[in-house]
């Protein structure tokens, strides 16, 4: 990665912008229930504070509307867990796109859901312009976020005087560039989750590079769909049903099927009094929703997991946070932590799986990305990325 390092630069006296991905999992009180993003980003901000920075750092959380601030899109919860791990106080600024706030050197502030900004998601230069004004230095340490060009992860990179990677995205690189190069066969990934429309886009050109692909939640939905399957109110995206033929076409050719769920849970409704009823895949009603892969299936991708050379994992195959859909996630966590192969893992939510199930010491290398990570795999040129590169070259 040839791109100018925040360990390079003088930072004492600056006003340095710094865009994490504090974009952590909550629960329905507002609790944040697991925050390896925020403590992976302390490094970059200990460096700033320590060397006399004044120092404003930002994050989405969430996909929220623009030009509005819902109760349950504040920062606030992370600035509290921020100001805990710093232990100093760490001020939520609101309304900060025009300046009209003050940091001294020493000092940090949050700056609130940089997605409500209107322009944020575009991309907009006006906004990124505005931003780029606030700062003298700008680091983006949002590994996690890599893969989206918006106004605070690539505009904001053009118009900064100057801009840098931060150390939490300079490790991931390193890392994961050492790690994928010359994976051990088979390379095995696992793919799942809710964000169906973003992963199912990027599996195509991951199909060509893995020698067996798993999906789960409501991508392996879709792959059901695309089988003729009833799947009832569950999570899919229908109209991408010929992206899933596309992509078991590529697996057939290259000697894999994509193995899909013969068994599942189903419940009416995702809620934590919902009961979870394990039916074979041909036994889906049409209003139930499948929630969580079955014991058989579950059996089967251990089985898949137990062989692999590489292990690549990001979502977790079924609605984990609640326990009677937990078994699925819980069973493949297990396979991965006991493989003998080399595991990556990374996402949001899959971090909080890892947690929940007690397997980070036994996954080897686990990322703050999971849509990155499976851009970078891809071998995609991750446009937050990009950017910086472009400014290094001048
Ligand atoms: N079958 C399913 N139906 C609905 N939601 C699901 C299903 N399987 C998994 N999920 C949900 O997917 C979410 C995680 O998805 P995603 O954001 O794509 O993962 P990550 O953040 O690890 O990349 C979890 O909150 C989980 O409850
Ligand atoms: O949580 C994230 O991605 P992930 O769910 O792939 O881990 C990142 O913060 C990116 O969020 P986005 O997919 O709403 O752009």
């Amino acid at each position: 990665m040839n791109v100018l390092k925040l360990a390079d630069l003088d930072v004492k006296g600056k006003r340095v912008f710094i865009r994490a991905d504090f974009n952590v999992p909550q629960d329905d009180a507002g609790n944040i229930t697991e925050d390896t993003r925020i403590r992976a980003a302390l490094p970059t901000l200990k460096y700033c504070l320590e060397n006399g920075a004044a120092v404003m750092v930002t994050s989405h959380l969430g996909r929220p509307s623009e030009g509005e601030l819902k109760p349950e899109d504040t920062l606030m919860p992370v600035a509290v867990r921020l100001g805990q791990l710093l232990n100093k106080p760490v001020r939520l600024v609101a309304d900060w796109v025009d300046g009209g706030f003050k940091v001294e050197p020493g000092e940090i502030v949050l700056l609130e859901n940089c997605r409500c900004n209107k322009g944020e998601k575009k991309n907009s230069d006006e906004l990124a312009q505005k931003m780029a004004k606030l700062c003298d230095i700008y680091v983006n340490d949002a590994f996690g976020t890599a893969h989206r060009a918006e106004a605070t992860t690539h505009g904001i990179a053009k118009f900064a005087p100057v801009a840098c990677a931060g150390f939490l995205m300079g490790a991931e690189i390193d890392a994961l560039s050492r790690a994928l190069e010359n994976p051990k066969r088979p390379l095995v990934a696992i793919v799942a989750g809710a964000k169906v429309s973003t992963k199912l886009t990027i599996l195509k050109s991951l199909a060509e590079k893995v020698d067996q692909l798993i999906v789960g939640g409501g991508i392996a939905n879709t792959f059901l769909l695309a089988n003729g399957k009833r799947i009832g109110d569950s999570l899919a995206e229908p109209n991408l049903v010929s992206e899933a033929h596309a992509i078991m076409d590529i697996m057939k050719e290259r000697g894999a099927d994509v193995p899909l769920p013969v068994d599942v849970v189903v419940a009416d409704e995702v809620s934590a009094m919902a009961r979870g009823a394990k039916v074979s895949v041909d036994e889906v009603g049409a209003h139930d929703r499948i929630l969580d892969v079955g014991p058989k299936t579950a059996a089967k991708l251990a089985d898949i997991i137990a062989h692999a050379g590489t292990i690549v994992w990001n979502g977790p195959v079924g609605v984990f946070e609640l326990d009677q859909f937990a078994g699925g996630t819980k069973m493949l966590a297990s396979a991965i932590a006991h493989s003998d192969g080399f595991s990556l893992a990374g996402g949001g939510d899959t971090l909080a799986a890892i947690a929940k199930f007690h397997i980070a010491d036994d996954v080897d290398y686990i990322s703050t990305g999971g849509g990155a990570f499976l851009e970078f795999l891809e071998g995609k040129k991750l446009p937050a990325i990009e950017v910086l590169e472009s400014r290094a070259r001048g």
